[in-house]
C-alpha cells in the first residue's frame, strides 16, 4: 500500500503545536498534525483539511519543509510505503481544540517531546523547527525503526 501524507507544524511565540494522536497508528504518541491525502485532493489542501479536522484551526501561508519516506517491512516484504509532505505554518485561525482524534499542546520550540514521539522525529524536526528544508527516508520493521538517512535540501543557483 502506497499513501500519500501530510504532517503541518504550527508555530507561533516560540512554541509549536502538537497533537496527541488519541487513536490508530501512532496512537499516544506527540506528532504534527496531518493525515492522508484523499483521492482527488492536492496535499495543500489535504494539509489544511486535517488540521481543521483534528484541532479546529485553519493555517495560512503553509510553507513546504520537505518530504519524508517511511518504508514499513513485515516478515521481509514491504507492507506500505508513506510519503509525507511536511508544512510549517506561522499564521492560523481558529483556537486549537480537542477532538476525538487529537489533543492539541503547545510545546516550546527546544521541548519538544521527542521522547514520546516516532523515534525518527529527532532526525529531522529539528532542522525543519530551524527552518530547514529536509528529504529523509526510514525504514521500519512492524513499525519499529531500523535504518534511515535524512538530508537537508539546499538550492542550488
Ligand atoms: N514514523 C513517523 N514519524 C512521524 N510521523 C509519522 C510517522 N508515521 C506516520 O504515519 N506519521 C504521520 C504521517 C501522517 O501525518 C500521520 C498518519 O496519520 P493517520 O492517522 O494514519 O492518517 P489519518 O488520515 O488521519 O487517519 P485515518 O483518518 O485514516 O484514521 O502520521
Amino acid at each position: 500500500m502506497i499513501f500519500i501524507e501530510t504532517l503541518v507544524y504550527v508555530v507561533r511565540d516560540g512554541r509549536v503545536l502538537l497533537i496527541r494522536k488519541k487513536r490508530g497508528l501512532g496512537a499516544g504518541y506527540y506528532n504534527g498534525v496531518g493525515g492522508k491525502v484523499e483521492e482527488g485532493e492536492d496535499v495543500v489542501s489535504a494539509a489544511v483539511r486535517e488540521c481543521r479536522e483534528e484541532v479546529g484551526i485553519t493555517p495560512k501561508n503553509l510553507e513546504w519543509m520537505g518530504l519524508l519516506e517511511f518504508w514499513n517491512y513485515e516478515d521481509g516484504r514491504v507492507e506500505s510505503v508513506h510519503f509525507v509532505h511536511v508544512f510549517l505554518a506561522r499564521e492560523f485561525d481558529g483556537v486549537p481544540r480537542e477532538s476525538d482524534e487529537a489533543e492539541p499542546v503547545w510545546f516550546g520550540v527546544n521541548e519538544v517531546p521527542y521522547d514520546n514521539m516516532w523515534s525518527d522525529d529527532v532526525m529531522w524536526l529539528p532542522k525543519v523547527l530551524s527552518g530547514k528544508k529536509v528529504y529523509a527516508r526510514f525504514d521500519f520493521d512492524h513499525w519499529r525503526l531500523i535504518g534511515g538517512q535524512v538530508f537537508e535540501l539546499v538550492r542550488s543557483t
